[in-house]
């Protein structure tokens, strides 16, 4: 699957993962002593004939400082670690395998589920979305929950859009003493609301008045102050520009111009944007509905991995920390706890179950080695699998589980490669948060720039750029790169059977791209 082999001595102590499909006396090329096995990849290939012997796992261990293996009988049924494939594969393959009587049929069927399948999985797994309220300041980026509906019209006063005079008649006009023009400024709203209910003017009468301030009853058109000439008490427009103002009844907003009282200004479901947010405090609302962001804590796998500067050679520098919680806040969760673990399963098990939250998102070890804990952490919890596996590449690991007790808190697996992750959390991540906070799940339909080949069985999922609506795969799409998505507009999904060059592929959004 991924350029796994050539993983050099580590700095600090390695992780390593069994051997189970390497043939005995051939490694994987390139591979030394602590190299992650290639032999990943052959998937039905037989076991070796002669199993490692168990003092030297138990000696592996112990360097790692990991803990014993735990019992097998501790580890439900279902999701036991023997060989599932008839021809002797280990790697998690159910092929030839008969379901036991009596036991979920989701814990013993670790196939990989269709994409759309999957996808349905995920959105039915989330609980009905909940409300809370937020004042505006903390409303970025929530989802609205309920319509806003305005209770007084927009503009709810009829005002100046120029600094001028409000004039009524036919120049020219005469003066009003009463209103000198400092005095028209509001120094406040109090002061526009103070000024709402000024003298009418008669025909031929004009007062001084600035922007925003409320007309006088009668007032027909502002003049703008480049456009008139005072003498003394009289008012006169300039040239064209004046007449223009006078005769086009321009520069007054009439009240209710832009929704009258009762109008419905946003939906339920949609995003606060700043704009929506000024709209929101324009009708006065002091807070809004929204819906509550699921909690989320993240678990972060891999005794290789190391999170801050340049990783030693056979260490993999942190790509998640960040980037997820930024993934799931677009996404309309929040993450409040992050946990590192090394491949141990007792700290895996203890971390999914630390927080009080909504949802627990893994990465990495969703494997079927030694060095791979999520899975069997989760059976130990005993968890029942939502989504087992995805039949799709990258991402193909990406497992949604259910684990037991009143809140039946959901755990999201993500694979360790970092395209292969990211694409996991578009894949049932999107659709799951989608529908536990009521927003529309978006995609749309692009014209394929050329033949995008399928693959039998799994859907492939394709980072693209797309200009004029023709989508193009990006570069670097291994799946343990990021070149290739972080140039991508979309992510397409191409069915076993492939699309032709110009045919329709279905796209979908990335969740950090708006
Ligand atoms: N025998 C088989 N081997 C593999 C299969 C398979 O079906 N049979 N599937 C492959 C696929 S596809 C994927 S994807 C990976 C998934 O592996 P895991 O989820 O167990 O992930 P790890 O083994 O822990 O790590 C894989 C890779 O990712 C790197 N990693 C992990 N965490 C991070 C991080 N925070 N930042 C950056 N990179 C990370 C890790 O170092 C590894 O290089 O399994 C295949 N194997
Ligand atoms: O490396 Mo895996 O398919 O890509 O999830």
């Amino acid at each position: 699957m991924t350029g796994r082999a050539a993983r050099p001595a580590p700095r600090r102590a390695p992780r390593r993962k069994e051997h189970r499909h390497e043939r005995p006396g051939r490694p994987a090329p390139g591979a030394g002593r602590l190299g992650r096995p290639r032999a990943r990849r052959a998937r039905h290939r037989r076991r070796p004939a002669r199993p490692r012997p168990r003092a030297r796992r138990r000696r592996r261990g112990r360097a790692r400082g990991g803990p014993a293996r735990r019992p097998r009988d501790d580890v439900p049924r279902g999701l036991r670690r023997r060989p599932r494939c008839g021809r002797g594969c280990r790697s998690g393959c159910r092929r030839g395998r008969r379901a036991g009587a009596g036991t979920p049929a989701r814990r013993l069927v670790s196939r990989p589920v269709a994409w759309g399948e999957a996808r349905a999985l995920a959105r039915s797994a989330a609980p009905a979305p909940s409300t809370e309220r937020v004042p505006l300041a903390e409303a970025l980026g929530r989802v609205l929950a309920e319509p806003l509906v305005t209770a007084i019209p927009l503009p709810h006063f009829a005002s100046a859009a120029m600094d001028g005079w409000a004039v009524c008649g036919a120049p020219p006009w005469r003066l009003r003493a009463d209103v000198a023009d400092d005095a028209a400024r509001p120094a406040s709203a109090a002061g526009v609301l103070a000024a709402a209910s000024p003298a009418r003017l008669e025909p031929g009468e004009a007062v001084a008045i600035v922007t925003g301030a409320p007309v006088p009853p009668g007032a027909e058109a502002v003049l703008r102050v480049e456009a008139g000439r005072v003498d003394g008490d009289i008012l006169e427009p300039i040239g064209e520009t004046g007449r223009h103002d006078v005769e086009g009844r321009r520069h007054i907003r009439p009240a209710g111009a832009e929704a009258a009282i009762g109008d419905r200004l946003l939906d339920a479901g949609v995003i606060l944007t700043p704009p929506r947010i000024a709209l929101a405090a324009a009708t006065g609302a002091d807070d809004l509905a929204v819906r509550r962001r699921p909690r989320v804590a993240l678990i972060l796998t891999g005794d290789e991995v190391v999170e801050s500067g340049v990783p030693a050679s056979g260490e993999v520098r942190d790509s998640f920390r960040v980037a997820i919680p930024a993934a799931l806040r677009a996404l309309g969760a929040e993450v409040v706890a992050i946990h590192r673990v090394g491949d141990d399963d007792s700290a895996t098990r203890v971390a999914l179950t630390a927080d009080d939250v909504d949802l627990v998102v893994t990465t990495g070890g969703t494997g079927r080695s030694s060095a791979d804990h999520v899975r069997t952490a989760l059976a130990a919890e005993g968890a029942d699998l939502v989504v087992p596996g995805l039949a799709a590449r990258p991402g193909g690991p990406t497992l949604l589980a259910r684990l037991p007790g009143a809140g039946g808190r959901l755990v999201l697996g993500l694979p360790g490669n970092p395209l292969a992750a990211l694409l996991g959390l578009v894949a049932l991540g999107a659709p799951l948060l989608s529908a536990w906070t009521g927003t529309a799940a978006a995609s749309r339909t692009v014209a394929a720039a050329r033949a995008l080949p399928g693959r039998a069985h799994s859907t492939g999922l394709v980072p693209a750029t797309v200009v004029g609506g023709a989508a193009t795969p990006a570069a670097h799409l291994g799946s343990g790169m990021l070149r290739g998505l972080a140039a991508a507009d979309v992510v397409l999904v191409v069915p076993p059977a492939g699309v032709a060059e110009g045919g329709s592929v279905e796209a979908l959004p990335l969740p950090w791209s708006g």
